[in-house]
């Protein structure tokens, strides 16, 4: 049987306060490209190529705001790389929390915002569309106490 193709790697964080007693979440508007720009997304990237997926998602987060994370839990998706976000892409998740630096818009992104972990989180900012997943998951997981 032929191998299922290798779909691109993203790799992001469900950035919150606290692992151990998470309330808010860190959502991020994207500023490009125009087709995403506006829509609110969970900081992260593209592994390089010859990269891991932990350095990828700790090189992301200080490119994109300036921080360095600890990672919690991973989100795990249905995929076996992850979440799946269209025909070409799938994103692996962590729940992470930020031990340097204040987040700032600093690439890829024109305004941040500390949500609340509740039920808000679906409505309350625009997100591109296939993260609605993620985000049901990471609430489940935060009400499971499965954060960190
Ligand atoms: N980071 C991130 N990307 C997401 C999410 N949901 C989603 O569909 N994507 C898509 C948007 C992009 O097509 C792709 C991530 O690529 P990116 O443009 O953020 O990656 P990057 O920072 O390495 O790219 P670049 O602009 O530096 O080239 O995944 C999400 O929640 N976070």
């Amino acid at each position: 049987m032929a191998e299922a193709p290798v779909l691109k790697q993203i790799v992001a964080v469900a950035i919150v306060d606290d692992l151990a007693a998470p309330a808010k979440l860190l959502a991020a508007r994207r500023n490009r490209p125009e087709a995403l720009a506006g829509l609110w997304e969970f900081p992260g990237g593209k592994v390089e190529p010859g990269e891991s997926e932990i350095a990828a998602v700790h090189r992301e987060l200080g490119e994109e705001l300036g921080v360095a994370i600890t990672l919690g839990a991973a989100i795990p998706g249905p995929h076996r790389q992850g979440w799946q976000l269209n025909e070409k892409a799938a994103m692996r998740m962590w729940f992470a929390q930020i031990t340097e630096g204040e987040p700032d818009t600093l690439d890829g992104h024109d305004q941040l915002a500390w949500l609340d972990l509740d039920d808000s989180l679906h409505g309350i900012v625009e997100w591109i569309p296939a993260d609605a997943p993620i985000v049901a998951a990471c609430l489940e997981q935060v009400r499971a106490r499965a954060t960190q």
